[in-house]
């Protein structure tokens, strides 16, 4: 199977597992991504079922309109049933690292008031160590170089992703070089950072389940029963 046909399998899974909560006062929080976009195109067959969707960037609030998903304002809303997201990796306390499309910042806040957090990620994303891919960092523009300087000075290599611009409005460092294995002291340090938005570590609210598609199928993994199956993952 190719990682995109995971990716839709993955997806699909993550429709069946969040069935039971598609109800009509339901409102999903939907993430961003390749991988989200299949949630999305999948999600469509259940339109006018839910009330709507929270959507963590503006891409996916087009592709959810598009198929006639209301989407709310967050600032309406005061939690999510759900939030359905990918992931750039994931270890095994289903921390990840996010923002490879840029949206790390919408995203958290997105997690932050969902009851539960799906991640749907191919088995390429699972790893012991994070940091293998870059941890993207959002900025504020003018604090970019100052940013950066500092998180040399961490022990990482900060790259400035050159010509994209966020949802809101600032820059990302995508920080190369780094083995996080306390990622949550880590996600805490970054942010302490004056400039530093956010990062796109999700430790502090990590996922609650993990559906890992992989050759022999999709898993499913979550944080109580994750030191018992990280065998069958890793
Ligand atoms: O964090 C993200 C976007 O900011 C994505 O979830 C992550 O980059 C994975 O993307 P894809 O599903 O395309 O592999």
């Amino acid at each position: 199977m190719t990682q995109d046909e995971l990716k839709q399998q993955v997806a699909q899974a993550a429709l069946d597992y969040i069935k039971p909560e598609i109800q009509s006062d339901a409102i999903i929080g939907v993430g961003t991504g390749s991988t989200a976009n299949y949630f999305i195109d999948a999600l469509a067959q259940y339109q006018g079922q839910f009330k709507g969707a929270v959507a963590s960037s503006e891409a996916t609030a087009e592709r959810l309109k598009q198929h006639h998903i209301d989407v709310f304002d967050m600032n309406e809303v005061e939690s999510l049933t759900v939030y359905v997201d990918g992931a750039d990796e994931v270890n095994k306390q289903l921390e990840l690292i996010k923002g490879g499309g840029g949206a790390l910042t919408r995203e958290k806040i997105v997690a932050s008031i969902a009851k539960s957090f799906v991640c749907i990620a191919d088995e390429s994303k699972a790893v012991e160590v994070l940091g293998g891919f870059a941890l993207p960092v959002e900025v504020i523009p003018m604090a970019r170089a100052a940013v950066a300087r500092k998180l040399v000075k961490l022990g990482g290599q900060p790259i400035y992703r050159e010509g994209v611009v966020t949802d809101n409005g600032n820059d990302i460092l995508d920080v190369h070089g780094l083995k996080i294995t306390e990622a949550k002291q880590f996600e805490a340090e970054l942010n302490a950072i004056v400039g530093v938005v956010t990062n796109g570590l999700f430790a502090q609210r990590p996922a609650d389940v993990l559906l890992l598609a992989t050759s022999e199928g999709v898993k499913t993994l979550s944080v109580i029963n994750t030191s018992a199956s990280a065998g069958e993952f890793y």
